[in-house]
């Protein structure tokens, strides 16, 4: 198969006038074209950088061509396929296997917290009660040069103990607990590029940044003071097939053994939150069985990626995004696959996040939200999830009394529910449509959630509450490709009595109206100050295009690079 070296041609940056290394030490080939930051040499340092372009050079090709195949499978769903099971790995499938034991560090692990790698949030959610917090340098992290290395540097003090944080506008001081959460830290996509490094004249993978920094600076430290022995723990996402599983396999094996550390001591729990990828969850499982710790249900990706794989099949249309819920019979099909397959490998099987979250000044809203993410952990946990996400501090109490009253004092549920009932599950369970109406007010949700998400993403912000819910770039995703989808197909609004058709004339004028009602809500002053015209016309151009693209970020990545000296950053 051919492919070009120019897979990430399209977000490349002007030439950095003055030279290489941008105040760095960089070895041979390494180009850093962000700001330069004493803080931040201390990550980037020439060993650390060696580590990271080892491994860039090692894995580029594979990567490249792990992202061309992508590109063939979209023609063929674009042609009418759909996803299926591979007949090629059935032996995979049906095989008596399994993974290697879950480390006894994180044999628990009933409520995950999630979030960015803000220095403040770190250290919250270490502190938070929930025995995992997932650091995410993804969904929840707009990656702009300052928010990734200042990632870092927080990521590198919490491994060390030594965080802390001083807030003088609330005269208080953050520092760590004595108990804290076991650290899990999610790289980006495979697809993305990190263009503020360049190795041998192209941009690092985004991936591997994240992953080589964190691993390079904290691998002793994490298995000594977290991982008993183990570590550190991972979690992988967006990945679509069981070849991007086995190239982190070997990023994995290849750091161990680079820093001499035993074959299997990195973990990772893999998101299954691309549709292609719920026919291979066995595949990716066996590609990473000796450095796995399971799978979790990528929700929100996952609806995104229906959409994405079906944007050729009008009979595959969405209803409003709020109907799409684990009650449709393709989500709740996959999160029992999920769990079967994880439990029969002998690894965790994670459930998926609620979006709601506390809501401060309304003690009736916010107990309906309550009310609706237990629902939401109940049915997890009863079908057989070991643990599931939390999006903020202020649920964990709740959903950790919902799993422990129904895990019968057991960390997990790893070998007592097998849930063998879903062997059965078949390709048509896995793709039913789902149901229910489209309206007006869906659109123009969709509208106003994207527009603000993408604002929020240019300044730096990569999740956000919006109308008393967590928004981050997979939610934000569902917005975008549901407007796409709706104006492609023009379809009839039948929810709400109206009749009518989603056209250009009509988005354009919902646009305009949803910008009127978002000046309003925030303010004009922050409207004016904010970057939401600019968010505007990115979202807008990118629902109308005539081909979809493939990621909202990936598209508007380019607002968020600022090479040095070129430009100071903005944030
Ligand atoms: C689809 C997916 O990929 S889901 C995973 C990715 N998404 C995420 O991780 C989202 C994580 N959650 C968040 O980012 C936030 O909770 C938001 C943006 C949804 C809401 O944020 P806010 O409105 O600022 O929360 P709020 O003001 O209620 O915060 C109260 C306190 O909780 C803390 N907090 C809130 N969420 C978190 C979190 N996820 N981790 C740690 N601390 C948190 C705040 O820092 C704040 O602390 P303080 O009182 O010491 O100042
Ligand atoms: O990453 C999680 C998701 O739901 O998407
Ligand atoms: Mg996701």
């Amino acid at each position: 198969m051919a492919f070009s070296m120019g897979y990430y041609g399209d977000t490349a940056m002007k030439k950095v006038p003055g030279g290489v290394g941008g105040g760095y030490d960089v070895p041979e080939g390494v180009d850093i074209r962000g700001r330069y930051d004493e803080e931040y040499a201390k990550i980037l340092t020439k060993d650390a950088l060696m580590f990271v372009a080892g491994l860039q050079r090692e894995f580029r090709n594979h990567v490249k061509y792990a992202m061309e195949c992508r590109k063939e499978a979209k023609m063929g769903y674009n042609s009418g396929a759909l996803p299926g099971f591979d007949p090629a790995t059935k032996n995979v499938r049906d095989g008596y296997w399994m993974c290697a034991e879950v480390p006894p560090a994180v044999a628990d692990r009933r409520v995950e917290i999630t979030g960015p790698t803000e220095r403040k949030m770190v250290i919250n959610a270490l502190n938070s009660g929930a025995k995992v917090f997932m650091a995410d340098f993804e969904d929840a992290l707009s990656p702009t040069w300052e928010n990734l290395m200042k990632g870092q540097v927080n990521l590198k003090d919490a491994v060390n103990g030594t965080i802390s944080f001083d807030d003088k506008a609330r005269n208080r001081v953050y520092k760590l607990n004595d108990q804290i959460a076991k650290l899990f830290v999610r790289p980006r996509g495979w697809h993305l590029p990190e263009s503020h490094i360049y190795i041998d004249g192209e941009p690092a993978i985004g991936c591997l940044v994240d992953f080589g920094l964190y691993f390079h600076h904290n691998h002793a430290a994490f298995r000594k003071t977290q991982g008993q022995g183990f570590g550190p723990f991972f979690y992988l996402p967006k990945m679509e097939n069981s070849r991007e599983a086995r190239i982190w396999n070997n990023v994995f094996t290849r750091a161990e053994k680079m820093v001499g550390i035993e074959n299997g001591s990195i973990r990772a729990t893999v998101l299954i939150e691309t549709l292609p990828a719920a026919f291979q969850m066995d595949e990716i499982l066996y590609e990473l069985r000796d450095h796995s710790v399971g799978l979790n249900c990528g929700r929100w990706d996952y609806i995104f990626s229906y959409v994405k794989t079906f944007q050729g099949h009008p009979d595959r249309l969405l209803p409003d995004r709020v109907l799409v819920g684990m009650g449709q019979h393709f989500m709740r099909s996959y999160s029992d696959l999920l769990i079967r397959t994880c439990h029969r490998r002998g690894v965790h099987a994670m459930g998926g996040m609620a979006a709601q979250i506390p809501i401060r000044d309304d003690p009736e809203a916010n107990n309906a939200a309550l009310e609706l993410v237990k629902k939401d952990k109940l049915r997890e946990v009863r079908a057989g999830h070991d643990g599931t996400w939390a999006a903020h501090p202020g649920l964990i109490p709740a959903i950790m009394e919902v799993f422990t009253n129904n895990m019968n004092n057991s960390p997990n549920l790893i070998k007592t529910m097998k849930r063998e009932d879903a062997a059965n599950i078949t390709e048509e369970d896995l793709l039913q449509i789902p149901r229910g109406v489209r309206t007006l007010e869906g659109l123009r949700l969709n509208t106003r959630v994207g527009i603000q998400y993408v604002a929020a993403w240019l300044t730096g912000t990569g999740s956000v509450p919006l109308y008393n819910l967590m928004e981050d770039a997979a939610t934000a995703e569902i917005s975008r490709v549901q407007n796409w989808q709706w104006l492609k197909y023009g379809v009839e609004l039948d929810g709400d009595g109206l009749g009518v058709k989603v056209n250009r004339e009509l988005f354009g004028k919902v646009v305009e109206e949803e910008m009127m009602r978002i000046e309003r809500e925030v303010g004009r002053d922050k409207f004016k100050k904010g970057m939401y015209k600019e968010a505007c016309k990115i979202f807008a151009r990118q629902c109308t295009a005539p081909v979809l693209d493939d990621f909202l970020t990936l598209n508007a990545y380019n607002h968020i690079v600022v090479h040095h000296p070129k430009g100071p950053s903005k944030l």
